[in-house]
């Protein structure tokens, strides 16, 4: 059918409340007891089929009780690798001749299955597998992941429609061809909606996929799988492999058919897969498109015109909300000294009440860290601040690792803007908070500018029109996504298209008309009309 067709206008997935007594909260719940009184297998998808991967096995945990056992999965190994690159290939004509409509109508099928019948199922497997509160779970499992379903649909819409102009006798044309080769989707464990878009927005520009979950993240990603292939997307299209990825990397990183890479992780696995691809960069048919978002040292900056209920907000939803482990979350706070003697008191008070436990119990605002690799980390960073003169521990400062993976939601107050607390991101609920001399603002915001290699997110509280002026001018490179009177996380597809730059990663933006342009391979076709026939010129006349 070659009609122009336009699909359904994009509209953000409403978030639901769950609140005591209502049906969602019952069907949630009843989908929690189902998923947490099984164990599943979490295999590869290759070529549609669901198999084991063939490596040493794990067991993916739930991190608030991590004496639970979700699933069992496996490291996939050179040959699982082997096997998914060519099931990507093999697929490939079938896919990128499917007329465009009918890719999206998979993707808007999905969307329409996530926000109806599959909705329990990813929350759940979220909350459990990730240790996400309820809330945490529907804006990110839920409505995010059918956001971008929804809205890459119609930027990619936008994308074809954009065309050259044609002179008198010809027609130009744009034919948007998806990349020649596979795209490698490499995803991390704290957004199921990241996990989900990586793989699916390279796949609706016509590409095939490999796909390499966060084995922390296994369970929602099975489901996602299944949910896609129940939408109806073809065996070979997304081809998942399990595990940490490495034997994944040794072979797909090598293949000449590497035709890019969509990442979200650190900046650290970033940099070490495009030094990779620097170094093989001779062996590939075409220049792999490198997409990565990654790591942020978020800041806050009061000024000192805050409403300080609105700073406290920012910095207790900011900082906290997942356990802090957003690469948007707030790390880092420039406030007033004016402002902190109003603040302190109340800041504390609040955070040392935040509840923290299973987040099965929808009284939870906070669950436990993803696993013992980051507990461990965290518990290094509170003990070695307990001892450093320059570093007082306000609030927080405990762990517990008996039942699950706990960190105390911790808010240091440190002297010293150059300290690692103020540079380094620890990915976990630890919000360090220099307090400033009123009259230097504009070195704080300086200081903010060049104090750490990222450049992901930050806002600015402040009343005074142009204290707000002058921070976002100061701060134009220090953040991909920049909030005024608000917290830096939550970004909305369509709304606040997300990412950063500097060390943050290629602000490629996810959700966006930005990101799918990375996935085309633009071919101009000139077609004369009413060709010429014979070669001299006027002029020789
Ligand atoms: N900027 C963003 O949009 C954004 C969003 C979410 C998370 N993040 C960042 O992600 C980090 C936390 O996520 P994480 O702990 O999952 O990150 P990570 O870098 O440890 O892992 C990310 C993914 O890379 C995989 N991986 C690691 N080494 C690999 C290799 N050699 N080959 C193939 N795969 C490999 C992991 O298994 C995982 O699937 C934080 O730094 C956070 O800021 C950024
Ligand atoms: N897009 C999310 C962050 C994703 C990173 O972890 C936000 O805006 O909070």
């Amino acid at each position: 059918m070659d009609a122009i067709t336009h699909p359904p206008a994009p509209r953000n997935e409403p978030a639901r409340d769950y609140a005591p007594g209502s049906p969602e909260r019952a069907s949630l719940t009843a989908e929690l007891t189902t998923l947490a009184g099984r164990q599943f297998e979490l295999t590869n998808t290759i070529d549609g089929e669901q198999r084991m991967a063939g490596g040493t096995t794990f067991e993916v945990v739930q991190p608030h009780r991590h004496a639970h056992v979700l699933g069992v999965s496996a490291n996939a190994t050179h040959e699982d690798a082997k096997a998914a690159v060519a099931a990507s290939l093999r697929a490939a004509p079938d896919w990128r001749a499917m007329p465009f409509d009918e890719r999206a109508a998979i993707l808007l099928r999905a969307a329409d299955l996530l926000s109806g019948p599959w909705r329990d199922k990813l929350n759940a497997a979220t909350m459990l597998g990730q240790s996400k509160t309820v809330v945490q779970a529907e804006i990110d499992a839920a409505c995010e992941l059918a956001d971008f379903w929804r809205f890459n649909v119609h930027f990619a819409r936008q994308v074809q429609e954009q065309q050259p102009q044609s002179g008198p006798g010809t027609w130009n044309r744009l034919d948007y061809r998806p990349l020649e080769g596979f795209v490698y989707a490499i995803t991390p464990f704290n957004f199921t909606a990241i996990a989900g878009n990586l793989p699916t927005a390279p796949a609706l520009m016509g590409n095939t996929v490999i796909w390499k979950p966060s084995p922390t993240q296994g369970l929602a990603a099975h489901f996602t799988m299944r949910l896609l292939e129940e939408a109806g997307l073809p065996p070979g299209v997304i081809n998942l492999v399990t595990g940490d990825g490495r034997a994944v990397s040794d072979v797909a990183l090598a293949d000449p058919d590497l035709a890019g890479i969509h990442f979200t992780g650190s900046t650290r696995t970033f940099q070490h897969l495009w030094s990779v691809v620097g170094a093989n960069i001779a062996g590939y048919r075409g220049y792999p498109r490198v997409v990565g978002e990654t790591g942020g040292k978020d800041f806050v900056v009061a000024h000192a015109s805050a409403d300080v209920d609105v700073l406290r907000t920012a910095l207790v939803r900011g900082a906290f909300e997942y356990q802090g482990q957003k690469c948007s979350a707030a790390s880092r706070a420039f406030v007033p000294r004016s402002v902190w003697a109003r603040l302190k008191d109340d800041l504390v008070s609040e955070v040392e009440s935040l509840a923290m436990g299973d987040v099965t119990d929808f009284r939870n605002f906070l669950g436990a860290v993803i696993d013992r690799r980051a507990f461990d980390r965290l518990d290094r960073v509170v003990r070695s601040v307990r001892s450093a003169s320059d570093v007082d521990i306000v609030a927080g400062g405990t762990t517990d690792d008996s039942e699950g993976f706990f960190v105390a939601p911790t808010v240091l107050v440190g002297t010293d803007p150059g300290h690692e607390i103020f540079t380094t991101e620890f990915f976990g609920p630890i919000l360090a908070v220099h307090v400033y001399e009123d009259t230097d603002y504009d070195r704080v915001l300086r200081q903010i500018d060049q104090g750490t290699a990222y450049g992901l997110t930050g806002a600015v509280v402040a009343n005074d029109r142009a204290a707000v002026q002058r921070a976002s001018e100061v701060l134009r490179f220090a953040a991909g996504n920049f909030y005024v009177n608000d917290k830096p996380t939550g970004a909305v597809v369509g709304q606040q298209p997300f990412g950063g730059a500097r060390a943050s990663g290629t602000n490629d933006k996810a959700g966006s008309i930005y990101n799918l342009l990375r996935w085309v391979s633009p071919r101009a076709i000139k077609e004369n009309l009413c060709p010429p026939v014979a070669s001299g010129y006027p002029h020789q006349s």
